[in-house]
């Protein structure tokens, strides 16, 4: 199966924040994606809301229940109020990130040896729920062989550094990298995602390593419809993925 595409809105809602009403909807762009080919939406709701909201949550569960086989994938710092949220929408995937609410961005992994105590109660507590884990982490194997011993089921490699080597032209040592530390996630028997900074440039150098099942995007992507369109920029990135098979 092609590796599969889930569309971030944290750009829709940020458009949408701005105005203090509810235009842009990202409903209304959840739609649009799913329609264009996408297999899911993802949202990162940070504790201030600066983009998507808590609210955003439940009716985005909405949108993707309309459209069999797609999936809704929530990421976020794992706090109660966060938890809490997640658990009473059940998304299909949650994928855990350790970003400070001050963060401009997520910008690190977890450090799964140091926290390894913190995420196993909140891993279980979320599949106990009947959804899929997973841990964002950067792409080094001695994190990742720590990773299911939270009891996660996939791990999401934070693909900022091969995107800005990609920038640079000079990504041939970061690809590596990369393809170890995928390596090391598939022996350990973990689902691999990926995701922060891909974009229509990067993505089929970066799919030449095998296995990923699912890649979130969204700044680039919603920089790139300003050029295309939604609609088309989505379907340039299935179609991307469905030629990397
Ligand atoms: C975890 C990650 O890399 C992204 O999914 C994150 O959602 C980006 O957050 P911002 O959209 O707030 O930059
Ligand atoms: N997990 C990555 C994601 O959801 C979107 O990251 P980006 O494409 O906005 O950098």
């Amino acid at each position: 199966m092609p590796t599969q595409l889930s569309v971030n809105l944290n750009k829709i809602a940020l458009i949408r924040n701005s105005r203090g009403r509810d235009y842009p909807s990202i409903s209304h762009f959840a739609h649009l994606a799913l329609k264009a080919g996408a297999a899911g939406v993802t949202i990162h709701p940070r504790p201030d809301q600066r983009h998507a909201r808590y609210s955003d949550v439940a009716a985005l569960k909405e949108v993707v229940a309309q459209y069999p086989g797609t999936e809704l994938n929530i990421e976020g710092y794992p706090d109660r109020a966060f938890l809490d949220v997640v658990l009473a929408a059940r998304p299909h995937q949650c994928t855990l990130v350790p970003d400070e609410p001050g963060q401009i961005t997520s910008d690190h992994g977890w450090n799964i040896a140091r926290d390894l105590d913190k995420l196993k109660p909140i891993v279980a507590e979320l599949k106990a729920a009947g959804i899929r884990v997973s841990l964002f982490v950067d792409p080094d194997p001695m994190q990742i062989v720590l990773a299911p011993a939270t009891g996660c089921d996939r791990i999401e490699l934070y693909t900022e550094s091969f995107a800005h080597q990609h920038e640079q032209d000079d990504f041939t040592a970061e690809f590596a990298r990369f393809a170890e530390a995928a390596a090391a996630a598939s022996a350990a028997g973990l689902g691999i995602n990926a995701g922060h900074d891909l974009n229509l440039d990067n993505l089929a150098d970066f799919l030449v390593i095998p296995d990923i099942l699912e890649v979130s995007i969204g700044h680039a992507l919603t920089v790139e419809a300003l050029h295309y369109g939604y609609t088309e920029t989505v379907q340039r990135y299935v179609a991307i993925l469905k030629a990397a098979g």
